[in-house]
């Protein structure tokens, strides 16, 4: 079963088509890095299958459900209870502690899936539930942001470059409890990201390139991945040159 469906799914914002007939089905419980050059529609996909933007064709199913024309209320409710966000920035607010931080999908109304001694502990941050999220360091807080998505036991997590802003160590300290909350929870990931070793933790690839999918593959090592963008990235590199894996 698909936890994420895209059916030629177009984004325009005015004059610019910003996706351009995308179709992807993403099992349950899989792991997907979309990657392609700045400005591929890698975050406009992510926005319209985690249903934060709106299509201008085409159809989308999220956890079960068809979003495409989902009133906003529900579509909210939706989010909320089901979906987990991790985004580059953290999007946390550090005034609050560690705690409540991560209850705030709770506080917004979601019923709690987990525990937050348990989400924290998935993250390996128990014990610092009363902490100052201020206080925290970069890696510190992106886990932080994995408990909060984690708290209502979603079943998908969408992470835009949840690593580019930490150090490769710190990064792939994140990387790895993503793959662990898919491998033992079953969560499904959704990862936009610019690094191929980043990308190298998914199970499998998709690229981008002006607004289309030039290649869907399982995910081959950091080094492949590293050649395969460059050649999508190139003038005029397209479906031909970029497929990887020969599994397009
Ligand atoms: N809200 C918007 N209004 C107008 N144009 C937009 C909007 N969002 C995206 N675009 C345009 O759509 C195209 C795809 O943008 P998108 O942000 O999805 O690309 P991206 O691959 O995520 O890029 P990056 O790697 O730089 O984040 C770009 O041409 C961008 O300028």
């Amino acid at each position: 079963m698909n936890t994420v469906e895209l059916e030629h799914v177009t984004r325009r914002y005015g004059r610019v088509t910003a996706l351009d007939g995308v179709s992807l089905g993403i099992p349950a419980g899989s792991f997907v890095a979309v990657m392609g050059a700045t400005g591929s529609g890698k975050s406009t996909l992510l926005q319209c299958a985690a249903g934060l933007d709106r299509v201008t064709s085409g159809r989308v199913r999220l956890a079960e459900r068809d979003i495409t024309r989902m009133s906003e209320r529900r579509l909210t409710r939706l989010r909320r209870d089901r979906v987990g966000f991790v985004f580059q920035s953290y999007n946390l607010l550090s005034e609050l502690t560690v705690g409540q931080n991560v209850l705030l999908p709770v506080r917004l109304g979601a019923s709690g899936g987990r525990a937050v001694e348990d989400a924290l502990r998935a993250v390996g941050l128990d014990g610092l539930g009363a902490r100052k999220v201020g206080a925290l360091s970069g890696g510190q807080r992106q886990r932080v942001a994995l408990a909060r998505a984690l708290i209502t036991a979603p079943a998908v997590i969408f992470a835009d470059e949840p690593t580019g802003a930490l150090d490769p160590t710190t990064g792939g300290q994140v990387l790895r409890l993503l793959r662990d909350v898919c491998d033992q929870d079953g969560v499904t990931v959704v990862m936009v990201t610019h690094d191929p070793a980043a990308a190298a933790w998914s199970d499998r690839l998709v690229l981008l390139r002006a607004g289309a999918v030039v290649s869907d593959s399982p995910t081959p090592d950091a080094a492949t991945i590293a050649d395969h963008l460059a050649a999508v990235s190139a003038p005029g590199g397209g479906a031909a040159n970029a497929r990887v894996g020969g599994a397009a």
